[in-house]
C-alpha cells in the first residue's frame, strides 16, 4: 500500500492512502494526492517529495510524476514552444518572417482593386480589417484568417429604410396620441401613451445597435497552414480553460465529466492545453467524479482523435444514431466503438455510483481514502484544495500518448468574506494558471456547456491569432446553443433572436457582449489593460528608429521580454530586478498607457495582489512561466491566490478579471473590456462550437430570467452602470446604447404591466385609450403596425431565423417582462435601499435527458401571480366585453373590436405561460388559481364600484363564476 502525502495548511501534515491496487513500480515515494492549506505553511518545502503534486488515479491504477520538477531544476512545466524559444535563440527569424508576410499582403491589398460589397452604410467599423474576400495570393498560408461578410445589401437595405420609416411613423404616431386625449378617461390615455413613449425610447435602444450586423467566415487550414507547419511543432498559442461547478447536486457530475472529456479531446495539441475545475461546493463527488474522468480520458481521448467523433462528450456523442449500413464504417470502428460504448456505460455506473454514495453525508462528514477528513466538508468554511489529475510529462494515455491537463481548484471559503460567486471562481481560476501554465488565451465555460465541436478553439484561435486584427480582439464569444429543449421551446430557451439577430448587430460594431461562457479571451484584456493603440501604418522600417517606434511590432517587444527573462532565469529573489526591467521596457515602448508610466513593482502589487509569482507572469504577454521559481514555492503560490484575503486591497474585481457587483457577471465583464477600447469577436460556426442545457420548465426558466435581470439592475445602479459610465473612453457610441438597453430592460416591466392591465380595464369600463378615430388615425396605426411587423420579418431574414422562434420570443418577452424582470427590479430596489444581497440560484442541469418530464414540472413561485393575475383579467375582461355587446346589440360591436384585439394580444401572448401553468394534468395548482382569483376579483371589483357600469357588474361575477371551477 502506498501513502501519499497531504499539504495540509496550518503547520500539520496528514498522510492519505491510496488503495493498494496502485501500481508501485510507477512510483518511488510518498506523494500528495490533494493541496491545500494557506500560505503560511511551510511544511511543503520541508518534505521534498511534497514538492512533486503527482496527477494522481485516486482509485489509483496508475501514478504519474509531476509537470513541476522538483525545486532543484530550473524550472521547465512543458516541452520546447518553438515560436518561443526561437525567440530565445534568433529573435530575427519569426518576427521577420511575420514583417514580410505583412509587407507582401500590403502590397497586394495596394494591387487590388478593393471591392467592398453590399451595405457600406455601416460600412467597416475598424479601419483594418481583413475586408477584401478574394485577395489572390499565391500562399494560402498567408492569407488571412478570416474575413468579414457583411449581410447582402438586397436584405440590408429595405431593413434599414424600414427602421427610418418606422421613427417617422413612429413620430406621427405620437404626435396624434398626444394632442388626442380621451376626455372620459383621461387616466387611461395618459397611462398608456407614457407606456407607450417608453416602449419606443427602448425600441431605439434595442434597434440601433442592430444597424449594421457581420457574420465571419474562418479558414482554419489557413491557420494550419500557418502555425502548424509541417515536421515542426506546432506554433498555435496556449489555452487555459476554464470550468466552473458549484453543487453537484443541481449540476450532475456526469454532466461536468462529459465537459471535461470533450475538453479533454479537443483537436488541439495536447501540450497546449490545460482544463482547470473550478469546484465552489468543495464537494468530494466532484472531486471523485473528476478522479475517475482523468482515468476515463485515457480510453477515451484517443478514440475520439483516432475516428474524429464529433461531439467528442460521450454522453452526447452515444446518443447520436450510426446507421452501420449506410455510411460505409469500417470494421474497427464498428468495434472499437462498441467497446467505447460498453467502457462508457461502465463509467456512468461509476459516477451514478459516487453520486449514490453522496446522497447522505456521513455524520463527521467525508473521509478521504486515508482516514482524513475531506478538506472540503464545511462548504463555507474550507482551505483552498489545487489537485493536478493529469500533467503532461508522463501521464499518457492507453496509447502512450500525452493528455492535456487537467487541475482540479476549490478556492479557500471563510465566512464573513464575500466569494462573489461565479466571478470570484474565475479570478481564482486565473490567477491559478497563471501560476502553474499562464497561456496567453482562457476559455471560460459553464460545467454544463461541451465543447461540440472539436476545432472551435482553432475557429477562436483564427481571431486571435491573427497578425493584422488580432491583437486588439479582447474576446471571442461563441453563441450559446443548447440541447434537449422541447421541439416548441415553450419558454423561448434557445434565444435564437439574441444570439442570430443581436449579437450579430454588435459585431458589427464593437462586438458581441460576453455572455457568461463558450468565449475565448485574451489573458491581458482581463488584467484590466487598454486595448493597444492603432497600429502606425506599415513602411517604415523600425530598425532604423528609435526603440520607442517599435511599438508597431508588438511581436518584437514580446521577444524582447522573452530574452531578458531567459537571461534572468534565476530565481524567486531576483524577480523583483525582472519587473524593473520590464517596466523599463514597457516604459519605453509605450504599449500601453497603464503600463507605459513605470510600474514599480509596488503598483503592480497593489492592483494584482501580492503574489511574486503572479505578478511575474502578467508581464508575460505570450504567456509561459516564469522561470526561476522553484516548484515550492509554486505550488505554495498556487495555494496563496486562491486564499480569501487574497484580492483584499486590490484591484481584482473592480478593474481586473471578472468584475463583481452583480449576478450577471458576464455583461459587466464584457462591458469593462470594451470601454479599454477592446474589440470582440462573435463566431458562429457552422457546427455548433459549444452546448449546454437549459432549463425547461416554467418555474426554472422564471427563476433564471430573474437573475439575469437582478444582474441588470444591480449593474444600473451601480457605478458601472453605463449610462454615466466610462464617456471618453474606447466605448463607442452604439455599443453604449446596447450596454445600455441590457441594464434597462427589467425597467419595462412596469409599463409593460400597465400595458397588459389596459384592455382589462377597457373592456370592463366600457372605456379606451383613443378617443374615436378618424380615418388619419386609423391609417396611422396600421402604418405602425406594418412597419413593426416588417422590420420583424426582414430581421429574421437576415438573421436566418424562423417565425417561429422570434414568436416565441416575443411571448417570452411579456411573459419573463410581467413576472420575472418586476421582480427584479423590486428585489434590485431592497438592494440597493436595504442593503439585501442578492444570490446565485443556480439552474439545475438536469442528468437523464429523456421524456421531457421536467418542462412540465411544476413548481410553486410567487413570479406566477402576475401573469395568471392578468391572464385571469383579460379573460373575464373578454368575456364581459361580449356579453355587453349581446347585451347592447349590433351597435357597441365595432368599438368593441379595439378593445377586444388589444386584451387577446395580452392573451396569446400569455399563452405558453398559461400552457405551463397547466402542466401534464391539464390542471392548474390550487394556490395558484386562488390567488390569482382574489387578485383578479377584487381587481374587477374594484371596477364596478368605480364606475356607473355597475348594470354589468353582475355579469362579471357570474362570469367570473363560471369561468373559475
Ligand atoms: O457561486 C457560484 C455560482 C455559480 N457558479 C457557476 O456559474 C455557472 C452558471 O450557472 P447557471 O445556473 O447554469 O446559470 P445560467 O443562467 O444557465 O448561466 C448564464 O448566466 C450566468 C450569469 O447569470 C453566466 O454566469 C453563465 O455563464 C451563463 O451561462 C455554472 O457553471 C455554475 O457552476 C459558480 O461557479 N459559483
Ligand atoms: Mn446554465
Amino acid at each position: 500500500m502506498l501513502s501519499a502525502r497531504l499539504n495540509v495548511g496550518r503547520g500539520s501534515q496528514a498522510t492519505v492512502a491510496t488503495p493498494s491496487e496502485l501500481d508501485s513500480a510507477s512510483v518511488a515515494a510518498d506523494i500528495p494526492l490533494l493541496t491545500y492549506g494557506d500560505h503560511e505553511d511551510a511544511g511543503i518545502s520541508s518534505d521534498k517529495h511534497a514538492l512533486i503534486i503527482p496527477p494522481f488515479m485516486s482509485r489509483g491504477k496508475r501514478v504519474h510524476p509531476m509537470p513541476i520538477s522538483d525545486s532543484s531544476m530550473p524550472f521547465q512545466p512543458r516541452p520546447l514552444d518553438p515560436k518561443k524559444d526561437l525567440a530565445v535563440y534568433g529573435y530575427g527569424t519569426v518576427a521577420w518572417k511575420e514583417r514580410m508576410e505583412e509587407w507582401k499582403k500590403k502590397q497586394n491589398e495596394k494591387l487590388q482593386v478593393v471591392k467592398h460589397q453590399g451595405g457600406d452604410g455601416g460600412g467597416n467599423y475598424d479601419g483594418d480589417e481583413p475586408d477584401d474576400p478574394d485577395l489572390p495570393m499565391m500562399d494560402e498560408g498567408r492569407q488571412p484568417l478570416w474575413r468579414k461578410l457583411s449581410i447582402p445589401s438586397s436584405k440590408i437595405n429595405p431593413y434599414r429604410m424600414i427602421i427610418l420609416l418606422r421613427i417617422v411613423i413612429l413620430g406621427l404616431f405620437f404626435q396624434y396620441r398626444i394632442t388626442h386625449p380621451v376626455d372620459n378617461a383621461y387616466g387611461l390615455w395618459l397611462t398608456s401613451v407614457i407606456c407607450e413613449i417608453w416602449f419606443a425610447v427602448s425600441w431605439i435602444f434595442d434597434q440601433f445597435p442592430k444597424w449594421c450586423p457581420v457574420v465571419r467566415e474562418t479558414y482554419l487550414d489557413r491557420l494550419s497552414l500557418r502555425y502548424e507547419k509541417e515536421g515542426k511543432p506546432s506554433e498555435l498559442a496556449d489555452i487555459d480553460i476554464f470550468v466552473s461547478t458549484v453543487d453537484p447536486m443541481k449540476e450532475p457530475p456526469l454532466i461536468t465529466a462529459n465537459t471535461v472529456l470533450s475538453i479533454l479531446a479537443v483537436d488541439y495539441p495536447v501540450d497546449k492545453v490545460a482544463c482547470y475545475v473550478s469546484d465552489d461546493g468543495a464537494a468530494m463527488l466532484t472531486f471523485e467524479a473528476l478522479s475517475e474522468t482523468s482515468e476515463f480520458a485515457r480510453k477515451w481521448v484517443p478514440f475520439a482523435k483516432k475516428f474524429n467523433i464529433e461531439p467528442r462528450a460521450p454522453e452526447w456523442y452515444f446518443a447520436q444514431k450510426v446507421d452501420y449500413l449506410k455510411d460505409k464504417v469500417d470494421a474497427a470502428f464498428i468495434r472499437e466503438r462498441r467497446a467505447m460504448k460498453r467502457d462508457y456505460e461502465e463509467f456512468k455506473v461509476r459516477i451514478n455510483g459516487l453520486v449514490a454514495m453522496a446522497q447522505k453525508v456521513p455524520e463527521e462528514g467525508w473521509t478521504m481514502q486515508d482516514g482524513t477528513p475531506w478538506p472540503g466538508n464545511i462548504v463555507r468554511d474550507h482551505p483552498g484544495m489545487i489537485q493536478v489529475f493529469l500533467g503532461q510529462n508522463g501521464v499518457r494515455d492507453v496509447e502512450g500518448n500525452e493528455l492535456p491537463r487537467l487541475i482540479y481548484v476549490s478556492r479557500e471559503k471563510r465566512p464573513g468574506f464575500d466569494h462573489h460567486k461565479k466571478a470570484g471562481a474565475m479570478n481564482a481560476l486565473m490567477r491559478v494558471s497563471a501560476i502553474i501554465s499562464n497561456a496567453p488565451y482562457l476559455l471560460n465555460v459553464d460545467c454544463d456547456h461541451y465543447i461540440n465541436n472539436s476545432k472551435a478553439l482553432r475557429e477562436a484561435m483564427c481571431f486571435m491569432m491573427d497578425p493584422t486584427s488580432g491583437k486588439k480582439i479582447c474576446y471571442v464569444q461563441f453563441p450559446q446553443r443548447f440541447d434537449g429543449i422541447d421541439r416548441h421551446d415553450r419558454y423561448s430557451n434557445r434565444n435564437v433572436v439574441f444570439f442570430d439577430i443581436n449579437m450579430k448587430g454588435l459585431d458589427g460594431i464593437q462586438g458581441p457582449i460576453y455572455v457568461g461562457t463558450g468565449c475565448v479571451f485574451r489573458r491581458q484584456a482581463l488584467y484590466g489593460y487598454d486595448a493597444p493603440i492603432k497600429k502606425k501604418p506599415p513602411g517604415k522600417t523600425c530598425n532604423c528608429l528609435p526603440k520607442w517606434c517599435c511599438c508597431c511590432f508588438g511581436s518584437r517587444k514580446k521577444n524582447k521580454k522573452k530574452k531578458s527573462n531567459e537571461k534572468k532565469n534565476k530565481n524567486k529573489e531576483a524577480s523583483s530586478q525582472i519587473y524593473a526591467l520590464e517596466n523599463i521596457e514597457e516604459g519605453i515602448e509605450g504599449i500601453d498607457n497603464e503600463k507605459s508610466s513605470l510600474m514599480p513593482q509596488i503598483k503592480l502589487e497593489k492592483k494584482f495582489g501580492q503574489s511574486p509569482v503572479f505578478l511575474a507572469s502578467t508581464l508575460m504577454e505570450d504567456g509561459g512561466v516564469p522561470r526561476g521559481a522553484s516548484s515550492a514555492s509554486l505550488l505554495k503560490e498556487a495555494v496563496h491566490v486562491i486564499s480569501c484575503g487574497y484580492e483584499d486591497k486590490t484591484e481584482w474585481g473592480k478593474e481586473v478579471g471578472w468584475i463583481y457587483g452583480s449576478v450577471t457577471e458576464d455583461i459587466l465583464t464584457g462591458f469593462k473590456m470594451h470601454c479599454h477600447g477592446w474589440r470582440s469577436v462573435y463566431c458562429i460556426p457552422k457546427r455548433p462550437a459549444f452546448k449546454g442545457s437549459a432549463p425547461i420548465n416554467l418555474s426554472d426558466r422564471l427563476h433564471q430570467v430573474l437573475r439575469w435581470a437582478l444582474g441588470s439592475v444591480e449593474i444600473f445602479f451601480s457605478k458601472h452602470c453605463p449610462i454615466w459610465y466610462g464617456y471618453g473612453c474606447g466605448l463607442k457610441p452604439l455599443e453604449r446604447f446596447s450596454y445600455i438597453n441590457s441594464v434597462v430592460y427589467p425597467l419595462t416591466s412596469i409599463p409593460l404591466l400597465a400595458y397588459c392591465t389596459l384592455p382589462a380595464i377597457c373592456l370592463l369600463t366600457g372605456k379606451f385609450i383613443v378617443p374615436e378615430i378618424s380615418n388619419y388615425a386609423s391609417l396611422i396605426f396600421i402604418a405602425l403596425f406594418i412597419s413593426i411587423a416588417a422590420t420583424g420579418i426582414l430581421e429574421m431574414q437576415w438573421g436566418h431565423v424562423g417565425i417561429h422562434d422570434w414568436w416565441r420570443n416575443e411571448q417570452f418577452w411579456v411573459i419573463g417582462g410581467v413576472s420575472s424582470h418586476m421582480f427584479a427590479l423590486f428585489q434590485g430596489l431592497l438592494k440597493v435601499l436595504a442593503g439585501v444581497d442578492t444570490n446565485f440560484t443556480v439552474t439545475s442541469k438536469a442528468a437523464d435527458d429523456g421524456g421531457f418530464s421536467e418542462l412540465y414540472l411544476f413548481k410553486w413561485t410567487s413570479l406566477l401571480i402576475p401573469p395568471m393575475s392578468l391572464l385571469i383579467i383579460n379573460i373575464i375582461g373578454v368575456m364581459v366585453g361580449i356579453s355587453d355587446a349581446i347585451n347592447n346589440g349590433y351597435d357597441s360591436w365595432g368599438p368593441l373590436f379595439g378593445r377586444l384585439f388589444f386584451a387577446l394580444w395580452v392573451i396569446v401572448h400569455l399563452y405558453p405561460f398559461l400552457k405551463g401553468m397547466m402542466g401534464k394534468q391539464d390542471k392548474v395548482p390550487t394556490i395558484v388559481v386562488v390567488w390569482s382569483i382574489l387578485l383578479a376579483s377584487i381587481f374587477s371589483l374594484l371596477w364596478v364600484r368605480v364606475n356607473p357600469f355597475s348594470a354589468k357588474g353582475g355579469i362579471v361575477l357570474e362570469v367570473c363564476g363560471l369561468n373559475c371551477d
